[in-house]
């Protein structure tokens, strides 16, 4: 089909940098990298979602490995009140990992349109994962977290405490 000037309001653009690369195996599994430099403020990919209904969220998708995939969406019940679901992102929106300290995409959610746009909130060096950030609720280890001292660690840093006094 063929969709000509008509209705403007039904016509969204598409936008996505290239190239990008999508990369296996890293330590935080699949993982999307620039395939160039990308400057601050560039589109990198705008992407649907399909938002769940509440029920179907909690009682199904929620007890899921789908449910690592979602992001927060704000629904409107019938009766006009906001309540809480996700939405699942399709394209690479679900590719981006989490960084807690240097994320370098931005999202936005276009709650009119049932988009999510992402965009550089830096310049962006060519081979550089893109990440964004997931907020403070993790589901998993973050492997970028500086790591926890061990006991022996913790011990040594009474010890020196004690050899300043
Ligand atoms: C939306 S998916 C991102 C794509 C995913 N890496 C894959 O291979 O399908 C979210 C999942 O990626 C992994 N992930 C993302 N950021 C991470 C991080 N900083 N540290 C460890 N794992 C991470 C976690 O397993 C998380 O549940």
């Amino acid at each position: 089909m063929v969709v000509k000037h008509g209705d403007p309001g039904n016509k969204i653009a598409l936008q996505r940098f290239s190239p990008l690369y999508l990369i296996s195996n890293t330590p935080k599994g699949r993982g999307v990298y620039a395939g160039r430099e990308i400057s601050s403020g560039t589109t990198i990919d705008v992407c649907a979602v399909l938002v769940l209904d509440p029920t179907e969220n909690t009682e199904h998708v929620g007890k899921t490995n789908l449910y690592n995939y979602t992001y927060n969406w704000p629904s409107i019940r019938p009766n006009g009140t906001s309540t809480k679901t996700q939405a699942v992102v399709f394209g690479l929106g679900s590719m981006f990992n989490h960084s807690s300290e240097d994320q370098n995409v931005g999202w936005m959610r276009d709650l009119e349109n049932e988009l999510v746009v992402y965009r550089a909130v830096r310049d962006i060096r060519e081979g550089e994962e893109l990440c964004i950030s997931y907020g403070d609720s993790l589901t998993f280890v973050d492997v970028d977290a500086p790591s926890r001292k061990d006991d022996n660690e913790v011990a040594e840093d009474l010890l020196a405490k004690f050899d300043l006094a």
